[in-house]
């Protein structure tokens, strides 16, 4: 059995039990049942995940995949290649908006460069380069299924090392020109929505960019015939390395009992990949932004996940999912720290 089967096979249900527990706690605390909404489905759920009545938030740690796409050779992108390899430079000297959100939230951050184009040289880049970039998937495939196999893998690996290392929640974020390319030729797989009702503007494409993009999914679609049942196939044929192995670190954070946050739109196609993989595994999946990308909410639909945010986000990196760690930590001081009705002494008759 390799790393992706060990993995998918230690994914378990959540804890039902504790979840009960949580959710009897809550409604002892001194405010009405279910007035903290969205937070208590959290504290009800990091239980769930857990096992544990009140989880510690205290480490949290944020992921970047960084790779490159073929698929920009056909003008899908308002941005040309070199941005993904000089976004990198910038990550890695905390320049970024996802260094700079991720330092309020006291996150630690690693850029893993898993498919750039360029080759890539900092002490502090992680390098697990599966291949340079994916081949166009307008022609053929964007990779083979052992590219797609061993993408997978390095997120598992970084994931598992982050947790190793104490991380008890995790943000994925990424960064590709092309990639809401071939997230939404991910989405379009798996529903039967409309293209219309999926395709996004990504960087800043014009309507002319637009009408191009929809094109070049359709044909992508039409020439490599993904076959819907197979995450693997999915993500080899129309999907990306970076996508890979977001999905790969969802799988070992849920593995673990670890809670991850889905960002926007090529963060959540990589959940719909790890949610082929494991169904189980979106239990432990924790939403965050709702991205202005129109396919991101119809993810969050496929997964059963409602966001927490909606701040007209469109950049990618993570940042949603970094906004979303202090609520996280929020839920587990909501759950701990309120006084009970007893404890504050508050009688209802
Ligand atoms: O996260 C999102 O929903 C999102 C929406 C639009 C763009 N992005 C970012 O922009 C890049 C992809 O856009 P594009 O137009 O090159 O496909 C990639 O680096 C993403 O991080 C990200
Ligand atoms: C500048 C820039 C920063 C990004 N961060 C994530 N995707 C991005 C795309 C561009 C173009």
């Amino acid at each position: 059995m390799g790393l992706l089967e060990e993995t998918v096979a230690k994914i378990e249900k959540l804890d039902q039990e504790k979840m009960n527990q949580a959710q009897e706690r809550l409604d002892s605390l001194t405010k009405p049942p279910g007035s903290l909404g969205k937070l208590e489905e959290i504290a009800v759920k990091l239980a769930g995940i857990t096992g544990e009545l009140f989880p510690k938030v205290d480490h949290k740690a944020h992921i970047v995949m960084a790779a490159d796409h073929g698929v920009v050779a056909e003008g899908v992108s308002a941005f040309p290649q070199e941005v993904t390899t000089q976004m990198v430079y910038n990550f890695l000297n905390g320049g970024a908006a996802v260094n700079v959100l991720a330092k309020q939230m006291a996150a630690e951050v690693t850029i893993v460069d898993i498919g750039v184009v360029n080759e890539l040289e900092a002490e502090n880049l992680v390098i697990k380069k599966v291949k340079a970039g994916t081949d166009n998937l307008a022609q053929g495939s964007a990779m083979s299924r052992q590219e797609a196999r061993a993408a997978l893998e390095v997120g598992i690996e970084v994931g598992k090392d982050l947790i190793s290392q104490g991380a008890n929640l995790i943000g994925t974020g990424e960064m590709g020109i092309g990639n809401t390319t071939a997230s939404s030729a991910i989405l379009a797989t798996i529903t039967d929505l409309s293209l219309d009702e999926i395709v996004g503007y990504g960087t800043g494409i014009d309507e002319a960019g637009l009408k191009k993009k929809k094109q070049v999914i359709t044909q992508s679609l039409a020439v490599n015939q993904p076959q819907v049942d197979d995450g693997i196939d999915i993500l080899a044929k129309v999907g990306g390395l970076e996508i890979a192995g977001m999905a790969g670190v969802m799988l070992v954070a849920a593995a673990n009992r670890v809670p991850v946050i889905v960002d926007g739109l090529i963060s959540g196609a990589a959940a719909l990949i790890a949610k082929k993989l494991k169904p189980q595994v979106t239990g432990y999946l924790i939403s965050s932004h709702k991205s202005v990308e129109p396919g991101h909410i119809k993810i969050y639909d496929l997964l059963g996940l409602k966001p927490l945010l909606d701040l007209d986000m469109r950049l990618g990196e993570g940042t949603g999912a970094v906004l979303s760690m202090n609520l996280v930590e929020a839920a587990t001081k909501i759950i701990s720290d309120m006084a009970t009705f007893e404890e504050a002494q508050i009688i209802i008759e």
